[in-house]
């Protein structure tokens, strides 16, 4: 299953035998030749003894596109992913990945479908090369057990070298490849959160979670950012959600937007229609104060 395809089109080729390897951002091939199929949230609530944190919230994430969850702080767009991950429980609703339910499976079932995950708050080991952190994230491809690996059995040689392959390879992809010997916590802060999205591509995901992908950095860092997830999308027809406050970033690279405030779907559309809808400038007003240029349509200069 890992890393068969090379690109879109090119069901067959198989990227660790090029003959060149793939300079960043270049096209690096996704889990299997499939793409991903829809994910479609329908009426989810979830509730924290008295809040309503999500209430009857749906939306559906188009397969291959850039899908943003956007709105004022506590809205509830945290609690959505911990849903879409497995972390938490919906109190009712559906959460359907292609043939699967996602809300009644724990984190590692919804892993193992193929949907990664990156953090607000880098979530990599700081003691460990990038390829460590990266070779952590292709854990659940790994089918040489605990035994043979240790005794190094030949199988299981032949199968850490691909692997080692396919971490190169997404590493040059992502950009990081020149840090693969480096321990991930002597890397600028712009750096890890790259290799913290390498680790997650490593997975060989068809649906990634982005959250906050671009938090704390700096102007150059972002637009980075903002252009390996373009990268990934065109490269390797990935789906990705997206949790972001940097609005600039969310209004030039999604396809479409989900708005959530008090945990209620408030609009749902086209970035440009989206930061034109009254609700949605109500609710970021509310919560910037007005005047402030916070507010959904203030970002595009961002960035
Ligand atoms: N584990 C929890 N226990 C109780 N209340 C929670 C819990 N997690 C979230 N909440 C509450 O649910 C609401 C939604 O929070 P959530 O973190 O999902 O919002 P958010 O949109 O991600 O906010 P932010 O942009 O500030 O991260 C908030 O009122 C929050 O206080």
């Amino acid at each position: 299953m890992d890393g068969m395809t090379l690109r879109r089109g090119e069901p067959h080729a198989h990227p660790l035998r090029r003959p060149r390897a793939p300079k960043r951002n270049q096209p690096v091939g996704s889990a299997s030749g499939d793409g991903p199929p829809e994910l479609v949230v329908s009426e989810v609530t979830v509730r924290f003894a008295g809040l309503t944190a999500l209430d009857a919230v749906s939306f559906t994430v188009a397969p291959g596109s850039v899908h943003a969850l956007i709105g004022p702080n506590g809205a509830g767009k945290s609690t959505c992913f911990n849903v879409l991950s497995g972390v938490y429980r919906a109190a009712s609703g559906s959460v359907r990945f292609g043939g699967a339910e996602l809300t009644s499976l724990r984190p590692h079932r919804v892993a193992a479908l193929g949907v990664a995950r990156t953090f607000q708050n880098i979530a990599l080991s700081p003691h460990l090369t990038v390829r460590d952190n990266l070779m952590l994230g292709r854990h659940r491809l790994t089918r040489a057990g605990f035994v043979s690996a240790g005794l190094r059995l030949p199988s299981a040689r032949r199968e850490a070298v691909r692997h080692g392959a396919r971490v190169a390879e997404i590493a040059e992809f992502a950009g990081v490849g020149d840090a693969l010997t480096i321990a991930v916590g002597l890397l600028p802060y712009g750096v890890q959160k790259r290799v913290e999205l390498a680790r997650a591509l490593c997975m060989e995901p068809r649906l990634l979670l982005l959250d906050e992908p671009v938090a704390g950095m700096n102007g150059g860092e972002r637009r980075e950012m903002a252009g390996l997830i373009g990268s990934v999308r065109e490269s390797l027809g990935i789906s990705i959600l997206l949790v972001e406050h940097d609005m600039g970033m969310v209004m030039r690279i999604a396809d479409a937007v989900t708005v959530l405030d008090f945990g209620r779907r408030i609009a749902d559309g086209p970035p440009e229609e989206v930061q034109r809808d009254p609700e949605v400038i109500r609710a970021y007003l509310g919560d910037y104060g007005e005047g402030d240029s916070g507010g959904p349509s203030a970002g595009r200069e961002q960035a």
